[in-house]
């Protein structure tokens, strides 16, 4: 009996070590511990150590290494820990959570290439993830995700089917229509073949639906972005002066319809010798470092230009899921930013909409 009791009581003593260790764990993505944002669905203590799996609410499972390294430090014990995304916010759209709009204000900075392996990493972390590629002035996806010359596939009158590549949930205006009809279309037209995507594609759950953006910042684009429930917009950029002067304009058009920017990536920031090793800044240096900065905006990652980024592009499989190189590591990194900075974005909203409420 005192046995069993005093096991009691080490357990709740241990429990409570494990609470507050979590409330104490810091990093980029969870800036104010794990309190907040993770449940604990399973907790048993062995002799010698503790299973554990979190739930988080948002795409986060590359940080599993880290989390388990400060717990069993803190718990001096063996930690087998387990990430599990579980996003507990109302969909946005359908059975989609969060909608992401990837865009760039210049053509050609690596937009396309971006929303694919931003795609891929918050897979990677977790969380269902799908693609749409709404770029009707050269929709590139079918193409990044080896999708190329495929048919799409009716549900039924009113419903496509997305394709499954890498188990990313895959849909493109160029499986519809021929690049150059596309091309000519007006503002609204645009937005209503986005929307039409957006709704008539079989989806199911999602937890991060990735819009790959025309590039720009005129009519059709405001138009889009006004049409679709975002939750925020992802900038893609090099350091270059006349695409950071047009990054700088896709930031005020998303102010102007109230899409918040939830961060920017800074795109072939530096070019570095496969042979001696030596960095070149080719597009500038830090351009997007310094715009991000000036708006107030998370830069998630400076992205190197580098031929492995193109072949595999090329080869229709993302980088991204080369999972131990230093580049997947970047986008796994920008992935986990972003998905918490949707999160803190929501959780401060419904605060304030609380004391809306109460006041
Ligand atoms: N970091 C990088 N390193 C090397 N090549 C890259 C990188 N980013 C993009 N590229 C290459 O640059 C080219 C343009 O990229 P991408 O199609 O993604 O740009 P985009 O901004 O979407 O273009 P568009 O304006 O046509 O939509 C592609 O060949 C792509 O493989």
């Amino acid at each position: 009996m005192f046995a069993l009791k005093s096991l009691f009581n080490r357990d709740k003593k241990r429990n409570q070590q494990l609470l507050d260790s979590l409330e104490r764990y810091r990093s980029m993505a969870f800036p104010v511990g794990l309190s907040q944002c993770a449940t604990i669905s399973v907790s048993q203590w062995q002799k010698d150590g503790l299973t554990l799996t979190l739930e988080t609410e948002f795409a986060a499972s590359g940080e599993t290494a880290a989390i388990r390294e400060f717990l069993s430090k803190q718990l001096a014990c063996e930690i087998n820990l387990t990430l599990v995304c579980r996003i507990q916010t109302a969909p946005r759209f359908a059975a989609i959570k969060h909608i992401i709009l990837v865009a760039s204000g210049k053509g050609g900075v690596g937009k396309s290439t971006t929303a694919v392996n931003i795609a891929a990493a918050l897979q990677l972390e977790g969380a269902q993830v799908g693609i749409l590629d709404a770029d009707i002035y050269g929709p590139s996806i079918p193409m990044l995700m080896g999708l190329e010359g495929a048919q799409p596939q009716a549900k039924d009158e009113h419903t496509l089917l997305p394709f499954i590549a890498h188990g990313i949930k895959t849909q493109s205006i160029g499986f519809l229509v021929p690049n150059e009809q596309a091309m000519v279309w007006r503002g609204p037209m645009a937005s209503q073949a986005l929307n039409q995507l957006l709704s008539e594609t079989d989806w199911g759950e999602l937890d991060y639906l990735v819009v790959d953006m025309p590039p720009g910042t005129g009519d059709i684009q405001l138009t889009m972005s006004q049409k679709v429930p975002a939750s925020g917009a992802l900038i893609v950029t090099t350091p270059q002066d006349l695409a950071l002067a047009d990054a700088q304009k896709g930031i005020a058009m998303f102010e102007k319809v109230k899409v918040p920017i939830i961060g920017m990536i800074e795109n072939m920031s530096a070019f570095v010798c496969g042979h001696c090793g030596q960095t070149s800044h080719v597009f500038g240096h830090d351009g997007g470092k310094e715009l991000a900065h000036r708006y107030g905006v998370p830069l998630l990652a400076q992205i190197p230009l580098q031929l492995a980024i193109r072949e595999a592009s090329e080869e229709g499989k993302s980088i991204s899921f080369e999972k131990n190189s230093a580049i997947s590591q970047q986008y796994a990194q920008a992935a986990r930013l972003m998905a918490s900075q949707l999160y803190y974005q929501d959780a401060t909203q419904s605060q304030l909409e609380i004391i809306i409420t109460d006041d």
